[in-house]
């Protein structure tokens, strides 16, 4: 405990956020409103609703949002030490699929884009969007029911002069940035005893007076504050304030079309790792942690902070620039990447794969033969396959497919950017309505899905978001394909298919010229695998689980609701009548 006050900064937010959690976690019912008297987040509590009651509208956003009291978290407790800063720990051991913590947002604001998003409601709007009738800012329209945008926010905004621009587009750009901070403004006025909470969280002010970011807040929040507002703020707080936001807020889906950034004072406590052990959600109001493995007591808890799909190399870069630090997890000190080799490169020489460097040396280095290779070589491919990514044919799966063949025999099959393509495929023919994917695509979608399944085992272990989604998409996918079989041999649940003298047909062949939907050619291979419909539905209950807290949940609940209508179709019962027959006879 001693050394924690050695830093003083660190120190006294430490004492403030253990405050804060011991009122927490003295009231174990999730339904218990009550805390303890005269307790920190009591007080919290009843000032805000003093206020929200006697100034209705005028910081809306706030009110509700400042019930931020998460309950019952006996799972973790906060520790600190000088590389990490301070940390969520478990305080006992914690089973995988267990939810750790469940905290609603200190307050929310909007994402930073130029996309224009409802003030009120959080909704990115496009290019058709009705101004508020006051201050001209958008809005989903003038009679939105979201509260996010209250009365002062929009008595400042009318400043800024939307209405008359001939310049709508800047205008909305300059609001994004401002807006985010400027909630934060309004919220300590509101609020006075948030500004301490708010502060308790690291805001790396010292290092992005240095960075480029510096310039950009003086610029676009300080100096528009002050002549586009015509507030008088304290430059110090605001780029503390905007260092906060940058270095704490979580990116949201507020629902399923809903976005913004919020803050959680807890889960912000939580650093990351490419090899998290815990995943977040937005559900239902509330910050919902589960654990993604086994956790023992003492373990850190880490979310992810980037994304899984990434290099170590992209990994490291983004969480350097936005998060100030450099990361030392087991997946980033491993040049193979925990043997995902998602940064590796095949070998000229021989079988093996060619590793980046580590950072001990300049040069690339086949595992197999030892062959050195310089650095210049290997980056001019990856980037050469990295500008293929990004001009990637829409709506052209055929395309797409050739293209990502190219790149696995260039790259290696579990390359980072091959890995991202295989995603990218599986999302454009998945998102279209299914009745118009062609047989040979949703055999894609399955071949495609289970090489990602297998890779996040490594890169993602445990009960995760990633594994629901892929599981998802190949569930819909051999759904589909089981539904062609049976309409295509209803008499006989499509097994006549399955006898039936067709050329096998492979998603590796290669991409259809036809644009023939009931391809029955590749049914009658595909039919020789086809799970059944049981065994799609164990699938689903999987997705369910995993997806549990995601907004793609209905979509798990309608598949399944769809396949327990397939199990009485004729065709299927007929099948499970026979099965059941043989089974005996056998
Ligand atoms: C959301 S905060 C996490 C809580 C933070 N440690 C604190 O004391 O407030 C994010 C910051 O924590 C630190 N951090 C998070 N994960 C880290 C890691 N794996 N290694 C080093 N620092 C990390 C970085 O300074 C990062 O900007």
């Amino acid at each position: 405990m001693e050394k924690v006050y050695m830093n003083r900064e660190m120190g006294d937010g430490l004492l403030l956020l253990r405050t804060y959690m011991d009122t927490i976690q003295s009231t174990k019912d999730p339904d218990t409103k009550s805390q303890p008297e005269n307790s920190f987040a009591e007080r919290l509590l009843q000032e805000h609703r003093c206020k929200k009651h006697s100034e209705v509208q005028s910081s809306d956003f706030a009110v509700d949002n400042y019930d931020a009291a998460v309950r019952g978290h006996d799972a973790v407790e906060i520790q600190w030490s000088p590389p990490y800063g301070r940390y969520l720990v478990a305080a006992r051991d914690i089973d995988a699929g267990e939810v750790i913590l469940r905290e609603k947002p200190l307050l929310i604001v909007p994402r930073i884009n130029s996309e224009p998003t409802c003030l009120a409601c959080m909704k990115p709007l496009g290019k058709d969007w009705e101004g508020c009738n006051l201050c001209g800012g958008p809005l989903c329209s003038p009679h939105c029911a979201g509260t996010y945008h209250g009365k002062k926010e929009c008595i400042l905004i009318c400043r800024i002069g939307i209405k008359n621009s001939q310049n709508i587009e800047s205008c909305i750009k300059q609001l994004n940035i401002l807006l985010g901070p400027l909630r934060v403004l309004l919220m300590f006025q509101e609020s006075p005893e948030t500004t301490e909470l708010f502060f308790a969280l690291q805001s790396h002010e010292k290092e992005r007076r240095k960075m480029h970011i510096s310039r950009f807040v003086e610029e676009h929040v300080v100096r528009a504050m002050e002549t586009l507002l015509g507030l008088e703020v304290d430059s110090g707080v605001v780029h503390r304030v905007c260092g906060v936001l940058d270095t704490n807020a979580f990116e949201l889906s507020l629902d399923q079309c809903r976005q913004g950034r919020a803050i959680f004072i807890l889960s912000s406590m939580m650093n990351h790792s490419c090899l998290s052990n815990a995943q977040r959600w937005y559900s239902e109001g509330n910050m919902v942690v589960r654990a993604s493995v086994d956790i023992s007591k003492g373990t850190p808890l880490f979310i992810s902070y980037t994304q899984s799909l990434w290099g170590t190399r992209a990994r490291r870069a983004h969480l350097s620039v936005s998060k100030m630090f450099l990361c030392k997890c087991k997946r980033c000190l491993d040049s193979t990447e925990l043997g995902s080799h998602m940064s590796s490169i095949p070998c000229r020489e021989c079988q093996g794969l060619v590793v980046p460097p580590d950072d001990s040396c300049s040069y690339w280095t086949c595992t197999l033969c030892g062959k050195r290779i310089d650095a210049n070589a290997t980056e001019s491919l990856v980037r050469a396959g990295a500008i293929a990514m990004n001009h990637l044919p829409k709506d052209d799966t055929a395309g797409a497919t050739l293209i990502l063949e190219h790149l696995k025999r260039q790259l290696g099959d579990n390359h980072y950017i091959v890995a991202q393509i295989k995603y990218a495929v599986v999302q454009a023919i998945i998102n279209r309505p299914l009745k118009d994917v062609t047989s040979r695509d949703l055999t894609r979608v399955v071949t495609l899905t289970k090489e990602l399944i297998t890779l996040a085992t490594i890169i993602e272990p445990g009960i995760t978001r990633f594994r629901g989604l892929l599981l998802l998409e190949q569930t819909r996918a051999w759904s589909e394909i089981l539904q062609r079989c049976l309409e295509a041999a209803p008499a006989d649940g499509g097994r006549s298919l399955v006898a039936g003298e067709g050329r096998c047909v492979d998603a590796d062949e290669g991409p259809n010229t036809s644009d023939d939907i009931n391809h029955n050619d590749e049914l009658v291979h595909h039919s020789n695998n086809i799970p059944s419909v049981q065994m799609l539905l164990s699938q689903v209950a999987e997705c369910e689980y995993l997806l549990q807290y995601d907004p793609r949940l209905p979509e798990v609940t309608q598949l399944a609701h769809n396949l327990r209508l397939l199990l009485k179709s004729p065709a299927v019962v007929q099948q499970n009548l026979e099965g059941a027959a043989s089974k005996r006879q056998g």
